[in-house]
């Protein structure tokens, strides 16, 4: 039985490389609304889940249900239609394209996926207006019409996020965020995943535990492939297992 405010659950999920258990049984809950974070050292396992609940890798056991659906046989791009979108591809945005027609290009993806309507131009001129809301509500307003590949690398952030809720997730999946980035992107980035998770589910592989302890309600601890603690930054902190397999854990 699935928590009743349950949005994504792994059910045992494992996944193995030629006999070697990269993910070995487990279990996630993702409580609807919240921002949970995946976090581990080294190794431990973070991508690989990140790439099953994400449908990029097939699980060798177990199960993933997504708003009380068993997805696990599904594609990606199912997963997607759902509202299960994962961010932070860099190559998920176009570098020759500018700010603007970026978001336009994810707009137009996503009422493609729905309808063809999008061709006429009505249908573009609303799809224009709703393109800079998005580029407004990440700051990248000013940047309008900069090409992607001119922007410093936490824009470019910004602008994935923009594009990524042009497609209204339900749920977003974000691979190490602020990867690379200085201080203050990182201030700038955790201000745009806050209002990105409004009305929304955010899971996300970070390493930075600092962005971990002050953004995100629920933590999942893995090594070796398993979970070893959940919850609060508070809780899993405290935890020797954790303290232990997880050196830095008291700088944040
Ligand atoms: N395609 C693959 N083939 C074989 N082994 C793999 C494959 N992908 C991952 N692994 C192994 O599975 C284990 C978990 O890797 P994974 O990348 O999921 O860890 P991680 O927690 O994301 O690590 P990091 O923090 O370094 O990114 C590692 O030992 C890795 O070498």
């Amino acid at each position: 039985m699935s928590p009743p405010d349950a949005i994504l659950e792994a059910r045992g999920l494992t996944k193995e490389f030629l006999g070697f258990v990269a993910v070995n049984n487990v279990n996630l809950s993702v409580r609807r609304g919240s921002i949970h974070a995946l976090i581990g050292p080294n190794g431990a396992g973070k991508t690989t889940v990140f790439n099953l609940l994400t449908k990029f890798l097939t699980p060798t056991r177990g199960a993933i249900v997504f708003d009380g659906v068993d997805v696990t046989a599904e594609q990606p791009a199912a997963v997607a239609r759902r509202g299960l979108v994962r961010s932070f591809q860099i190559s998920a945005t176009f570098p020759h394209l500018t700010v603007l027609e970026n978001v336009r290009v994810a707009l137009q993806r996503k009422a493609g996926l729905a309808t063809q309507f999008w061709r006429s131009d009505r249908i573009l001129g609303q799809l224009d207006d709703r393109a800079r809301e998005l580029v407004a509500a990440v700051n990248l307003e000013p940047y309008l019409h900069a090409h992607a590949v001119d922007l410093s690398y936490g824009r470019k952030r910004a602008l994935e996020i923009a594009t990524t809720l042009a497609l209204d997730p339900v749920m977003l999946l974000l691979d190490e965020p602020m990867a690379g980035m200085g201080h203050e992107e990182i201030d700038r980035v955790v201000d745009l995943i806050r209002a990105a998770a409004q009305g929304r589910t955010v899971l996300m592989v970070e390493h930075n535990l600092s962005v971990v302890s002050h953004l995100c309600d629920t933590i999942s601890v893995l090594q070796r492939g398993e979970v070893i603690a959940e919850g609060s930054y508070e809780h899993v902190s405290a935890d020797p297992r954790v303290r232990e397999a997880y050196m830095g854990m008291e700088e944040a």
